[in-house]
Formats: structure tokens, sequence, C-alpha cells
């Protein structure tokens, strides 16, 4: 048997360029890796003065120590994980890595702890970045009479870190925790948007947490945990995040400033109704009662109205009143299949509101297969039992609200909205009279109340320096020159709305004369014809202005209305048309018919379809929207009971 020759000789044979004693040339194909390492060990010898044997023993030693220490470090790892380390995992799905993350930024990445982070610029600039993006703005001298360029303002896209392939020791209440970020590939079946791996497996990146503790018990990082919770949040208590289903998952949307219940303009018996419905369900006694009772811990509502009256509107105000998330659903998103849908359903967090917006455009009705309606046809995934069996199959989650939003209420399967699915429906109206007024007083009052501040400081002062007479006359003129530095400040924020239109905004109105104003918008303006959303639109066109909006009312109205009317004659000809043409092929093809083989048979009937709507129609009898309440059980019987 042959013996290898030593270590040094195998590189001295190298350094001269031959091969290795006992390979042959043919076994040495690559002269690049070859000749690399020939210069390698030119700079060795020759740059360094080392001999190349020892490098190449020593660099085979360190490979092998630090080999040993990692097999030694995991087994020490494992073996303290075994007996005094306890951890746990977070994966990106769950809030609580959301919860987690926020802290540990905030804690530990705002004293600059952590040195591999992840930067991003949010596309989705929050409340609070652009107004401090403005204050350090208007620190600069600001040119109220040009835009604002914010390609040259801080405020564009703010930069955020955040922690990522890292980990990080630290101590927190007197335990020693290891936190680990990792970011990891999990394949998802039926997401045509995911990106697909090389076996054609769609796959998409998730990041995971470990959090570890120095301790037999999980007690230190419960707390930690429950701290981070609590930190998030506060922080978020005015916030409500949207989620939207879509692939079998739940994805982060967004998270915006809560709407404020009172921005929403209902009838005061109708939301109170509603308010009080909904609290009622939410208390922890009712799921006590459903329990009891047997009866599935669900709740839904049913917001139905023309477009642009308030129902998204309303959804999002109730989220916010109930520190609620939105759970998005959509039932013509193409990727969402009955069977994920059903998924979607079983994995909402109890305690969230689900919404299902324009409920009829899926069209869903009790047909046969061979009856469904042709315009759905191909685009629809979804039939009206997979909706039925996701809203209250077995597997649907329990405490959530499922809010149905509709323009036609009338087109809706009474299946789908029979009690125990729908317990209560808000029906919205174009708005009359009073709702106008409301919206005007509502757009305006900032303005009002913000002026009305201001000259009560000034008369404030004045009457202060009137008592005190000239005994304080240096304190009178320094608070006398605050206020008017208030006032000329508030005059400069005041130019902001109209800096859109490049013109000083007009001294706001006093409460009597935006009441005044409000009064004669509503007399010039038809009640039941716009929506709020046009009136909105409208009014926002006069942001600074109310006498303004006040004043062009009725000619904006009468403009609306001419387009109105140009619109539907354009369609009523385009109708006509259509039928017209319908009727000339019909007539067509009936002549050619009866040319080849003579008159043969009756079509089938869409007849049928026609009056089963019709008795669906009557069964729900919606001619007469307002609230149907389902009553649930009040508290305090429960609480007696
Ligand atoms: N009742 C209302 N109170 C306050 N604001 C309203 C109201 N109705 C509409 N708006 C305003 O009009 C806009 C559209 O409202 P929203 O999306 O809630 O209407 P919608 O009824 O859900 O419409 P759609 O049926 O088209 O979805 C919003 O910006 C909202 O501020």
């Amino acid at each position: 048997m042959a013996t290898p020759p030593p270590p040094s000789q195998v590189g001295s044979a190298l350094l001269q360029g031959n091969h290795m004693p006992g390979i042959t040339s043919d076994a040495m194909p690559l002269h690049p890796l070859r000749s690399g390492y020939n210069l390698a060990m030119y700079i060795v010898k020759n740059v360094l003065g080392l001999d190349p044997s020892i490098v190449i023993n020593l660099s085979i030693a360190l490979a092998a120590i630090t080999t040993f220490g990692r097999y030694i470090k995991n087994y020490v790892h494992r073996f303290l994980v075994q007996t005094i380390i306890s951890q746990v995992h977070i994966h990106e799905d769950d809030a609580l890595y959301q919860y987690v993350m926020k802290w540990m930024t905030d804690r530990h990445l705002e004293r600059k702890v952590f040195r591999s982070v992840k930067a991003n610029t949010m596309a989705k600039v929050t409340v609070e970045d652009d107004e401090a993006a403005f204050a350090a703005m208007t620190k600069t001298k600001l040119d109220m009479d040009k835009p604002i360029s914010y390609r040259t303002m801080i405020g564009r896209s703010p930069i955020r870190f955040q922690p990522h392939s890292m980990s990080h020791i630290f101590i927190h209440r007197r335990n020693i925790f290891i936190f680990r970020h990792g970011v990891r590939s999990i394949p998802v079946t039926g997401h045509p948007l995911m990106a697909m791996g090389p076996r054609g497996n769609a796959f998409r990146n998730s990041g995971e947490i470990t959090i570890e503790v120095l301790s037999r018990s999980l007690a230190p990082i419960k707390a930690l945990l429950e701290e981070a919770q609590t930190y998030f949040l506060d922080k978020a208590i005015h916030t409500t995040t949207i989620f939207r289903g879509t692939g079998g998952m739940w994805m982060r949307i967004s998270s915006r400033p809560s709407r404020g219940i009172d921005t929403v303009i209902l009838e005061k018996a109708k939301k109170q109704a509603l308010l009080r419905d909904i609290n009622e369900y939410l208390h922890p006694n009712t799921r006590r009662w459903y329990a009891n009772q047997g009866i599935p811990y669900r709740r839904g509502y049913l917001f139905s109205g023309p477009p642009g009256t308030g129902k998204t509107s309303l959804t999002s105000a109730i989220a916010g009143v109930f520190g609620l998330d939105i759970y998005y659903l959509s039932l013509l998103d193409q990727f969402v299949t009955e069977e994920l849908f059903v998924r979607l359903f079983s994995t909402v967090p109890s305690r969230c509101i689900v919404l299902l917006e324009d409920i009829d455009s899926a069209g869903l009705k009790r047909e046969k297969p061979n009856k469904r309606r042709k315009d759905y046809q191909g685009q629809q995934r979804i039939t009206l039992s997979g909706l039925l069996n996701a809203i209250d199959g077995v597997s649907s989650s329990e405490g959530r609200i499922l809010v149905m939003t509709t323009n036609h209420p009338e087109a809706l399967d009474p299946a789908l909205i029979r009690p125990g699915r729908i317990d209560m429906h808000v029906a919205f109206a174009l708005p009359h009279r009073p709702e106008m007024e409301e919206m005007f007083c509502r757009m305006y009052r900032g303005l009002t109340d913000k002026a009305e501040e201001r000259s009560k400081a000034l008369t404030g002062t004045a009457v202060a320096t009137s008592e005190d007479g000239a005994a304080e006359p240096e304190a009178a003129s320094e608070s006398k020159g605050k206020a008017e530095a208030e006032a000329e400040a508030e005059k400069k924020a005041s130019h902001i709305p109209a800096l859109c239109g490049f013109r000083p905004a007009p001294p706001p109105p006093s409460s009597e004369e935006l009441q005044a104003l409000a009064v004669a918008f509503a007399q010039a303006l038809p009640e039941g014809k716009l929506s709020l959303a046009a009136i909105q639109g409208y009014l926002l066109k006069h942001k600074g202005d109310p006498r303004e909006a006040s004043k062009n009312a009725g000619a904006w109205w009468e403009s609306e209305e001419a387009d109105r009317i140009a619109k539907e004659e354009e369609e009523a000809r385009a109708e006509a048309e259509e039928k017209k043409a319908a009727q000339r092929s019909e007539a067509n093809g009936k002549e050619k018919k009866d040319g080849d083989e003579g008159v043969n048979g009756v079509s089938e009937g869409s007849g049928s379809e026609t009056s089963d709507d019709a008795s669906a129609i009557d069964s729900i009898n919606f001619r007469n929207p307002g609230m149907f309440p389902i009553p649930i059980p009040r508290t305090a019987d429960m609480a007696m009971g």
C-alpha cells in the first residue's frame, strides 16, 4: 500500500508547479483553481515570508477547531435549553410578532444596540410623520405663495429601522434574555401572486422571533410579552388595523387613525341602538350566556343603502369605538376559493370585525348549477352555499362581528340574511336637510372653534389687563404679545388650506354665522338626491371658505343635475340602440331558423328565475327599510340568570 507524502512535500511540489505525487494530470483538470492556489502560495511564501506547509496545516487546524467549537456551542445550547433556558418562538403571522418588534425597536434600536438592521421607507405615512415633517419644514423659511415640494421635504417616506437577521442579548427586569430574529421561507398553496420556487411550489418569506431567557420558567418571557403587548396597544389605541384575506391567509394592509363615531352622520336613534347592541354582544357575560344556551357566539349586521352614504365609514367608526381590527374579504377576489374562504373565516381572531363589502355584487343566489347567472360564470369562485358554510359552518370562528354592506338589499338571497346570520339591518338613505347641515358644520367647525378660542384668549388678556390696572403693565403687554404671536401663527396656519388655491384664507365665521351658512347651504340643495360623499367632495373644494361653499351650492347642484340628466339620456340612447340591435339580430336569426327548419319549440324559461327572484324579494320585505334587531338578552338579565 503506498504511503501518502508528508504535507510539506505536497506544498513544495505544488509550488514548483508539479502535480501532487500520486495524482495524474488527468485527475486535476481545474487549472484556474490551481493557478489561484499557486498564486496564494507564492504570496504566503515570498510576500509574507511564511512556510506554506505550516499555513496549510494551521488552516486545517483552525477549520477543525471552528467546526468543533460550533458543535460544542450547539451542544451546550441544546443542553441549556433542556435544563435552564426557556424559549418561545413567534411567527410573523401572529399579532404578537408586531408587538415584540415594536417594543424591541423602540426600546433597543433607539438606543443603538443593534448593528444589523433592516431599513425601509414606509409607503404609508402616518399623521404624526406628516406633522413632524411639516413642523421641521416650517422651521425653515416657507414661501406661502408657492406650492410645497414634497420631493425636497423631509417628510417624503420616513426611513425606519427594524431588527433583522441577528441576535441580541439584553437584561430586562433582572433576567438575561436572548432575542433572535430570522427569516424563513414558508410554502403556501393556492396563491398565484407568490414567488414560485424551482419545483413550481409557491413560497413566501416570513419573519420569526425567538426569545430565550436564562430561567427554568417561562414566566419572565410571559411578562416580557405582556409588556410588549401593552406597550403596542397603548400606542395603537387610536388606530385601526386592517387585514385583507387572500390566498388562504390574512395580510396586514395598514394601520390608520380610528374614525370617530361622531364623524359619521346617521340618525341618532339608529346609531345608539347599533352601538348598544354591539356593546352588549361584546360583553364577556354575553359570551357565557351564548355558551350556556348552546348558541354559536356570532353576530352579523347588514348595512344597506345607496353608494356614498356612510356604510364603510360606520364600520371603521365601530372598529374605533370598540378597539377592534377589521378583516376585509372580497367575494370577487380571484385568488379566494371556497376552501380558502372557509379557512379565512376559521382563522379570524375572536373579537374583530369581518367586513364583506358589496355583498350583492357577486350575485350569489340559491340556484341550480345549470341555472347559474351567466354574468358571474367564470369570474365568481364562491357559491352561496360555500359562503354560508364559511360564515357559520362548524369551523367558523366565534366572537367575531360580521358586517355585510350592500347597495341592493333586495337582491340578496334570503338565506344570506336570515336571523342568526344577520341580526340587525341598518338602512342608510340619501341625506335630508338636517344631515346636510350636519355635514356642513362638521366640515368647518374646526375653523370656527379655533378662531373663537383665539379671540377668547385675546379678550381674556384684555380683561386681565384692565382688572389689574397699571399694576402689572409688563406682564400684560407680555401676554398680549404672546396672544398676538399666537394669532399670527394661526393666521399662517390658516393659509395652509388656501395655499392649494394660492390665495389667503378669509377670516373664519362665528358659530352663529356658520349655522346660518349651513341652513342656507342645505336649502340650496334638494333632499334625497345627493349622497353625503358627493356633498363632502363639493365641500372639500371650498375647504377654507364656508361662505363660498354656501353661496355656490345652488349653482353646483344645477350643474350636477344637468350632468346627471345628460348622462341618463346618453345611457337611455345607448340602451335603446342595444335593444334595437338585439331585436334585429333576433329577427334575422328567427328568419334564418324558419327558413332552415321551420318554427320549432320554445326557449328554456328565464321566466321561472324571475318569479323565483320576485318571491324572494317579497319574503324579505325591504319595502320599509329600517332596523330589525333580533333581541339579545340584556347583560343585567344574564347576570341575574
Ligand atoms: N353618513 C356619513 N357620515 C359621514 N361621512 C360620510 C357619510 N356618508 C358618506 N360619507 C363620506 O363619503 C365618503 C364615502 O363614504 P363610505 O365609503 O362610507 O360610503 P359607502 O356607503 O360605504 O359607499 P359604497 O356603497 O360606495 O361603498 C367617505 O369619505 C365619508 O367620509
